[in-house]
């Protein structure tokens, strides 16, 4: 039967999106969507591949990627989405939850994925979980807003729009605070990577990459999914070991010259999404930015005066003082962000690393988030660099490097 309504449902920072995916799947259906009464669903989410990750880390099943050799884990974040995608479609499911579906995902996935999107709508109801409007399909007839638990239509028209479309303030008060104590690390070259390769088995990923970062600068590293791009980062951070007898320096040594893998933490700030999956939030916010200072989730050391008021500064410039003592688990995901994002530079470590922060964001949160980006590289001497699929409007990177994906592997360009 062809299908003849498709519903986007405009998910914000407050949305109850969880709850709304299992009433859709599981019943009672939400109001709106009775169309799916006894029909068989499937949902295309980063929470469906978590649940198939942990499957195979327990017990060693490969359900989406059986008749791969290559663990579900070690794929990169768009090869996993098409993973799923390929096996929810062999399912032939009444109707699929899509789930943000063009996170993570190069230009060419996004147009891939849309074009099969569009063949599956004439026989399946989608329903589109959205934070980002540009992204929204073309087919869709019915457009909602998921403000949390509660469903309704999208407003439209003049004097509705605005409600919908609030303005977002980016402008933040004050400086970004100082550290308590400087970098230990004065040298101009934070990172050298001369002619770096990286094979997986008979999978060349990366191709004699030659990349320089230096005190201060802004970088955004972008390349299309399976490019390289986390493989490079773990390279920088001292995590892989395919570093070892290469021309890798970081922070002045040598990679496998009995350098301290603490000396190369301490001086990276590390940020990435998935990060905040991992922790149970029980702290408050206060003491998540605190934690920052002593490289531990929560705080498990008695914090010192200077410290607290170090943290409550940083909460002040993000406007978040007032929910000092709510627990981070109840902070909205754009409101997490700015506290990893401080945690992360509390101490002004001479590299900060953010690895795809805006996924999942919505509009006014990803601009915030970016401004706040943006604030950081002008009034601190960190260097950053920015990891995102997106042309972020308004990031104002000073360079940008390119992985470009060749049989030899990823070349890497300054562009
Ligand atoms: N441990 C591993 N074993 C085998 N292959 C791996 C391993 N780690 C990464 N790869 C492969 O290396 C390639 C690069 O992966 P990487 O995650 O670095 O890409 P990426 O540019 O970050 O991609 P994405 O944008 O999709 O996140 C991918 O094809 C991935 O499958």
């Amino acid at each position: 039967m062809k299908k003849s309504i498709h519903w986007a449902v405009f998910i914000n920072n407050n949305s109850q999106k969880d709850q709304f995916i299992k009433n859709v799947l599981e019943g009672p259906l939400p109001k709106g969507f009775e169309a799916l009464e006894n029909l068989e669903g499937a949902l295309f989410s980063k929470i469906t591949l978590n649940q198939f990750i942990d499957e195979e880390e327990r017990h060693g099943i490969q359900i989406i990627n059986k008749n791969s050799q290559q663990l579900l884990k070690t794929m990169s974040s768009g090869e996993q989405k098409k993973a799923l995608l390929k096996y929810i479609f062999h399912l032939k499911p009444d109707y699929i939850v899509l789930d943000n579906p063009f996170d993570n995902l190069d230009k060419d996935a996004q147009k891939d994925l849309k074009a099969s999107l569009d063949h599956i709508s004439k026989n399946t109801f989608i329903i589109q979980l959205i934070s980002r409007k540009a992204d929204i399909l073309p087919f869709i007839t019915q457009e909602m807003i998921l403000e949390r638990s509660t469903i309704r239509p999208l407003a439209s028209g003049p004097e509705v729009t605005k409600k919908d479309n609030p303005s977002v303030d980016t402008s933040f008060t004050g400086r970004i605070p100082k550290p308590i104590t400087p970098t230990d690390y004065e040298e101009s070259v934070l990172i050298d990577c001369k002619d770096i390769s990286v094979i997986y088995g008979d999978k060349r990923v990366l191709d004699k990459i030659n990349w320089t970062i230096k005190k201060g600068e802004f970088w955004q590293l972008i390349g299309p999914n399976g490019s390289g791009k986390s493989t490079l980062l773990s390279m920088i951070t001292g995590d892989n070991h395919k570093g070892y007898g290469q021309q890798l320096y970081l922070f002045g040594q040598r990679k496998g010259s009995g350098e301290s893998v603490w000396d190369i933490k301490k001086r990276i700030g590390y940020y990435t999404p998935a990060m905040t999956d991992k922790f149970s939030g029980l702290h408050s916010c206060l003491n998540m930015v605190i934690s920052g200072m002593n490289d531990s989730v929560g705080l498990y050391l008695r914090a010192t005066e200077n410290q607290k008021a170090l943290a409550k500064e940083w909460l002040i410039i993000l406007d978040m003082w007032h929910l000092k003592d709510v627990l981070f688990a109840d902070l909205s995901a754009g409101q997490q962000r700015m506290v990893m994002t401080a945690r992360a530079m509390i101490k002004h470590p001479p590299l900060l690393i953010l690895d795809e922060p805006t996924a999942g964001l919505d509009d006014e949160s990803a601009m915030l988030f970016i401004s706040l980006v943006n604030k950081i590289a002008k009034e601190s001497k960190s260097a950053i660099v920015f990891v995102s699929h997106r042309k972020e409007p308004g990031l104002e990177p000073q360079f940008i490097y390119e992985l470009q994906t060749t049989p030899e592997g990823s070349h890497g360009k300054i562009i």
